[in-house]
C-alpha cells in the first residue's frame, strides 16, 4: 500500500520563510485558559449562494475547491470582520491512518481533519493575490472534522464523492452548486484570533475563525480523503499535509463568541 509521504518538515520552512518564527503564526492550541468571551462579537453572516467551483488535486499536497470570486461571489461578513470577504477556495488538512490531522487543536486535543474556507477582504483589496500579504487581507473559517455519522447535509459528501476522480496530482474536476453555508456546523460558536497562513509563504494576513462544533463524516468519507495520493517519480505516495505543529501565541488573545 502507499506510505504516508511527509512534506518537507515545517522546521525547514524558516530558512526560506523567516516569518515562520514571527509572533503571529498559525495554527495554535486553542487553550480555554487563553480564551476570553467577547460579547461584542457578531454572528457570522454568509449570503447563502450556491456557487460554482472547481475541484483540484493541487500540487499533490491537498485538494482545493476554487470558487469564482469575480462574478457572483459568495460573501462573508459579520463575526470579528470589518467589511466583506469573498470566498476564494476551500481545502482540507488531514492525517494518515491513525494520525489525527487537524492543524488547530483544542486544549491539546486534535481532530481527524480540518476544513479551511479561505476568504479575502474585497472591501479593501481588489484580488486574493493583493490581499494575501496584507495584515487584514484574509479570513479563514476552520471547521474541525471527526469520524461519526455521515455528514447530515450531504454537502461534504459532494466533495468526498468526487475525490476518487482527482487522485492524481494536478487532476481537476468541476463541482457546481456547492453551498458553503451548509459546510458550517449548526452551532454558530467560534474562536477568533489574528494569525497566518499555515503553509508557506506563512503570510501573517489571516483573521482566523475556528468553529467550536466539529462536523461528522463517515469512516468511508475519511478514507476517501486519506486515500488521495499522487504520483511522484513513478511512485504512488499518499499525502500527509497537515503537519505544522501549534505555534506560540506570543501574547495574542483568543476571543470566544460563546461563554
Ligand atoms: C496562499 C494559499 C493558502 C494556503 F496555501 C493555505 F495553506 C492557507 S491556510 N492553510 O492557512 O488556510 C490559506 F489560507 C491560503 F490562502
Ligand atoms: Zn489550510
Amino acid at each position: 500500500m502507499f506510505e504516508c509521504s511527509k512534506s518537507l518538515g515545517p522546521h525547514t520552512w524558516v530558512h526560506q520563510f523567516p516569518i515562520a518564527q514571527s509572533s503571529r503564526q498559525s495554527p495554535v492550541d486553542l487553550r480555554s485558559s487563553e480564551t476570553h468571551f467577547d460579547a461584542k462579537l457578531q454572528p457570522l453572516n454568509y449570503d447563502d449562494k450556491a456557487t460554482s467551483s472547481r475541484m483540484l488535486n493541487n500540487n499533490g499536497l491537498s485538494f482545493k475547491l476554487s470558487f469564482d470570486d469575480s462574478s457572483d461571489p459568495c460573501v462573508l461578513n459579520g463575526g470579528p470582520l470589518d467589511g466583506d470577504f469573498r470566498l476564494n477556495q476551500l481545502h482540507m488538512h488531514w492525517g494518515c491512518d491513525k494520525l489525527p490531522g487537524s492543524e488547530h487543536i483544542v486544549d491539546g486535543n486534535a481532530y481527524a481533519a480540518e476544513l479551511h474556507m479561505v476568504h479575502w477582504n474585497s472591501s479593501k483589496y481588489s484580488s486574493m493575490q493583493q490581499a494575501v500579504t496584507q495584515p487584514d487581507g484574509l479570513a479563514v473559517i476552520g471547521v474541525f472534522i471527526q469520524v461519526g455519522k455521515e455528514h447530515e447535509h450531504k454537502e461534504l459528501k459532494k466533495i468526498t464523492d468526487l475525490l476518487p476522480k482527482i487522485t492524481n496530482e494536478g487532476s481537476k474536476i468541476e463541482l457546481s452548486g456547492l453551498n458553503p453555508l451548509l459546510l458550517l456546523p449548526s452551532s454558530t460558536a467560534y474562536w477568533t484570533y489574528l494569525g497566518s497562513l499555515t503553509t508557506p509563504p506563512l503570510h501573517e494576513s489571516v483573521t482566523w475563525i475556528v468553529m467550536k462544533e466539529p462536523l461528522s463524516i463517515s469512516k468511508q468519507q475519511l478514507k476517501a480523503i486519506q486515500s488521495l495520493y499522487f504520483l511522484r517519480s513513478g511512485k504512488y505516495e499518499r499525502l500527509l499535509n497537515n503537519n505544522r505543529p501549534p505555534q506560540p501565541l506570543a501574547g495574542r488573545k483568543i476571543r470566544a463568541s460563546f461563554k
